[in-house]
C-alpha cells in the first residue's frame, strides 16, 4: 500500500441504512440500488460538462502548475518583507483561507495570531463591522502589512470598502506612490473594478478562472496564495484533490463515494431530512464545515429549477463541533425533529497523544478517565453519540481522515464540491449561480448609492413591509 492509499478518506455510510437505524427513518440498500441510475445519469452530465469547459473547479487540480510556481515564488518574496499578510474577501472569497489555516496551521486560528516560524501573520477581514474593523487596522504596522483583495466580481461592497479603507491606511504611511506594493489583488482577469485598480496603482495579480464560482475557489490563488504565504505546502492540497478527483471519476456507483453520498443526501431529502449537519471532531476541521455551509446552501438552495419551474429547494447546513457541542445540540439532535441527516468528520490520527492524568481513582466517576489519552476521549465520544443517535433512529454517517494534512484536506475540499454537484443534479437545479444573494446586493447598491441615502432609507423604513414592525 503506497503512502498516499494511507491517507485516503473513507465515507462509512452504515448508519443510514434502514436495518441499522428502522425502516421508516432510514434508507434501504434497495432504494439506493433502484435510485442508483438517477446518480450514474447525474455523474455523465457532469463529465459532459467539464468537457465543455463548464466545470472550472475540476480543472484545478491538473493545470495551475504555472499559477503555483508564481504563487510559491511571490510567497518566499514577500515572506520576510512583511510581517501581517490580511486577506479582504468574503463568501467564498475568505471561507477556504480560514479552513485552511484552521486545518494546517493552527487549530484556534483567529484574527490574532502570533507571528510563526518566519511567516507573516495571517489576518482574515471577511465583515464590516466598524468596531472589528477598526480594531484590525490598530493592531497593524502598515509599512509591514501586505494586503490581498479578493474579489471575483470586483465590486462587492464589503470588500471593496475594506479595501478603500486599507488603501488610505497604506497611503498615509507610506505615500500614494507606493500604494501598490502593499496590495495584492485576486480577481476575474477582464471583469470587475478590482483589476482596473489593480492596473492603475500597479499591484500584484492573480486570477480566478471564470469558470469556477467563488465557493469552489479555494483551490485557485483566493485560497492557495495566503496558505502559501504561511508556510502551507499547497501542492499537496492540488495533489490531494487529483487523487480524490479520480476517485470521483470512477462510474461504479458504489465505488464512488461522493457519488453514493450525493444521492444519500439527496434521497435522505426527499424523505423530509432537510436539515444538513456537518459535525467534525476535531478542532482542525473545525471551518471546513463552515466553508462547507456556503458551499451546500448556495449551490442547492433554489427558487427555481433547470426548467424554471418554481421548487424552493435546498437542504439547510448546519455547522456543529464535537465534543463541544454535543453540550449544546445533541439534545436537539437526540430528540427534536427527525429531519436531520448528520456527517461526522472523524480524525483517525492526532498530531498529539496527550495523556488524562490519573488520580482520584476512589472517586468512580472520576477515576476511569484517567490513563486514557485525550484522542481517545473525543473519538470515544464520537462514537458513543453515534451509538446514541443509532438508538433513536436518526440518520448519521462518518467521514474518516487518517490524518489532517495538505493531502487530506484537498481530497476534502473536492471531495464536498464533487458531491454537492451531483446532489445539485439530482435536485435539477443550477448548483452553480446564486441569484437570492445578488438580489440583496442589488438592494445594498440601490439603498446606499451615490444619491439621496437619506431619502432611499427613510423610505425603505417606512415602506409598507416595515410599517407594522413592533417597536420595543
Ligand atoms: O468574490 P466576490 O465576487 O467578492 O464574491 C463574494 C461572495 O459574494 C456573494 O455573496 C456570493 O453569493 C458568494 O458566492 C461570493 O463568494
Amino acid at each position: 500500500m503506497s503512502v498516499k492509499e494511507d491517507l485516503r478518506l473513507k465515507l462509512d455510510i452504515n448508519n443510514v441504512f434502514a436495518e441499522m437505524i428502522g425502516e421508516e427513518h432510514g434508507l434501504t440498500v434497495k432504494e439506493l440500488e433502484d435510485a442508483k441510475e438517477e446518480a450514474l445519469r447525474a455523474h455523465q452530465n457532469i463529465l459532459e460538462a467539464e468537457a465543455e469547459g463548464k466545470m472550472g473547479f475540476m480543472e484545478l487540480p491538473y493545470k495551475q502548475e504555472e499559477v503555483v510556481k508564481e504563487l510559491k515564488e511571490t510567497a518566499e518574496e514577500l515572506k520576510d518583507k512583511f510581517d501581517n499578510f490580511v486577506v479582504l474577501g468574503i463568501g467564498g472569497s475568505a471561507l477556504g483561507n480560514i479552513a485552511v489555516q484552521t486545518a494546517i496551521n493552527d487549530p484556534h486560528y483567529n484574527l490574532f495570531e502570533e507571528a510563526r516560524n518566519g511567516y507573516p501573520r495571517l489576518f482574515v477581514s471577511d465583515n464590516v463591522d466598524p468596531e472589528g474593523t477598526k480594531a484590525l487596522l490598530d493592531k497593524l504596522d502598515p509599512k509591514k502589512t501586505l494586503f490581498n483583495v479578493i474579489s471575483k466580481s470586483g465590486s462587492t461592497a464589503e470588500t471593496m470598502s475594506q479595501f478603500l479603507l486599507a488603501r488610505k491606511f497604506i497611503a498615509d504611511a507610506v505615500g500614494e506612490e507606493n500604494v501598490g506594493e502593499h496590495f495584492i489583488a485576486t480577481t476575474s482577469k477582464d471583469s470587475g473594478y478590482l483589476i482596473e485598480i489593480a492596473k492603475r496603482e500597479g499591484m500584484k495579480k492573480f486570477f480566478i478562472p471564470d469558470n469556477v464560482g467563488g465557493r469552489f475557489s479555494v483551490l485557485t490563488p483566493v485560497g492557495l496564495l495566503s496558505a502559501a504565504m504561511t508556510g502551507v505546502d499547497i501542492e499537496e492540497l492540488l495533489d490531494g484533490a487529483a487523487y480524490m478527483d479520480k476517485i470521483c471519476r470512477e462510474d461504479d456507483f458504489w465505488k464512488n463515494p461522493a457519488l453514493v453520498n450525493g444521492l444519500i443526501q439527496y434521497l435522505a431529502y426527499k424523505k423530509g431530512k432537510i436539515m444538513n449537519v456537518m459535525m467534525p471532531y476535531s478542532d482542525r476541521l473545525r471551518d471546513v464545515a463552515d466553508w462547507y455551509r456556503q458551499l451546500w446552501a448556495e449551490s442547492l438552495g433554489k427558487e427555481v429549477d433547470r426548467q424554471g419551474n418554481q421548487v424552493n429547494v435546498g437542504p439547510t447546513p448546519i455547522k456543529a463541533l464535537g465534543a463541544t457541542d454535543q453540550h449544546s445540540q445533541a439534545q436537539l439532535y437526540m430528540e427534536g425533529p427527525f429531519d436531520k441527516i448528520i456527517t461526522f468528520l472523524e480524525v483517525e490520527n492526532f498530531g498529539e497523544e496527550l495523556e488524562i492524568p490519573g488520580a482520584y481513582q476512589d472517586l468512580a466517576g472520576l477515576g476511569y478517565l484517567g490513563g486514557h489519552s485525550f484522542d481517545e476521549l473525543i473519538n470515544t465520544e464520537k462514537w458513543a453519540t453515534e451509538l446514541a443517535l443509532n438508538k433513536r433512529k436518526r440518520m448519521n454517517q462518518t467521514l474518516k481522515v487518517p490524518e489532517v494534512n495538505e493531502f487530506t484536506l484537498g481530497q476534502l475540499f473536492y471531495f464536498f464540491e464533487f458531491q454537492t454537484a451531483v446532489t445539485g443534479e439530482l435536485l435539477n437545479v443550477n448548483a452553480f449561480n446564486q441569484p437570492g444573494v445578488e438580489l440583496g446586493k442589488n438592494y445594498t447598491y440601490g439603498i446606499f448609492g451615490r444619491d439621496g441615502y437619506q431619502e432611499k432609507k427613510d423610505e425603505f423604513e417606512n415602506s409598507a413591509s416595515h410599517k407594522d414592525d413592533l417597536i420595543l
